[in-house]
């Protein structure tokens, strides 16, 4: 049986959780795994208060009795746990194959520390081959979106069956192929200049840290030379 190297790398994340703190929960198939760990560590007795970044971790964390708060309770949080789709080793990511990048970047950015959990597979050298997700807003999406393509990449609405994608703010999202994405802030810059985008799946200068589970069963811990 192969290990479950998203297991690993969110379970080691879930170690620097203590007592007291404000929690932010990531969205996805990894940062699943660290909510299901905390969960446990909250059964046993750890205390903390927590807020979700989608609606399928706040189901999941309040299944598991982890306590949630409003955001009107709290001003920031100490802590944030996310996956991430592509990370370089400067700790850009991009973000968004689940949707919920508008309400991760807000989380994360109102977090002392943002640690990345992933699988060895989301670390690359240069960002893009994933495509990139923007949220926009539905009025006039096809303008939008035209603006979008003309920073060089092939946008595609995404689809739930028949219908187009709605994130939870219900917005559309345009999935981006750049294939190499050359300068990450300026290319976001730009994304952030076109009206109807909502915001992008770049998240630059925002991560502290990545745990990367590795099939050897090894652990990798990036940080950026602004963390060291
Ligand atoms: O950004 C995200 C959701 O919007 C996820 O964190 C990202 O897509 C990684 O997901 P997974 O851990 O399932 O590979």
């Amino acid at each position: 049986m192969s290990l479950n190297v998203k297991q690993l790398a969110a379970e080691k994340a879930v170690e620097y959780v203590k007592d007291g703190m404000k929690v932010g929960l990531g969205t996805g198939s990894t940062a699943y795994w660290a909510i299901r760990k905390l969960g446990q560590r909250v059964q046993e007795g750890l205390n903390i208060t927590a807020v979700a970044t989608s609606r399928a971790s706040e189901d999941q964390a309040r299944e598991l009795g982890i306590p949630l708060v409003s955001f009107g309770d709290i001003d920031s949080l100490d802590l944030t746990i996310d996956g991430a789709d592509e990370l370089d080793s400067e700790l850009q990511l991009i973000k968004g194959g689940g949707g919920a990048l508008l309400r991760e970047k807000i989380v994360a950015s109102n977090s002392g520390r943002m640690i990345v959990v992933a699988d060895e597979s989301k670390a690359v050298a240069v960002l893009g081959k994933f495509p990139l997700p923007v949220e926009v807003v539905p009025f006039a999406w096809e303008w939008t979106v035209a603006e979008i393509a003309k920073l060089g990449c092939k946008p595609e609405l995404r689809r739930s069956g028949e219908e187009l994608y709605k994130s939870d703010n219900g917005n559309y999202i345009a999935d981006c192929r750049f294939e190499a994405i050359e300068s990450a802030p300026e290319l976001a810059n730009a994304l952030q200049n076109i009206p109807g985008v909502v915001e992008h799946g770049l998240f630059i200068g925002i991560a502290d840290l990545a745990i990367v589970g590795k099939q050897d069963g090894s652990i990798e811990v990036i940080t950026t030379r602004r963390n060291a």
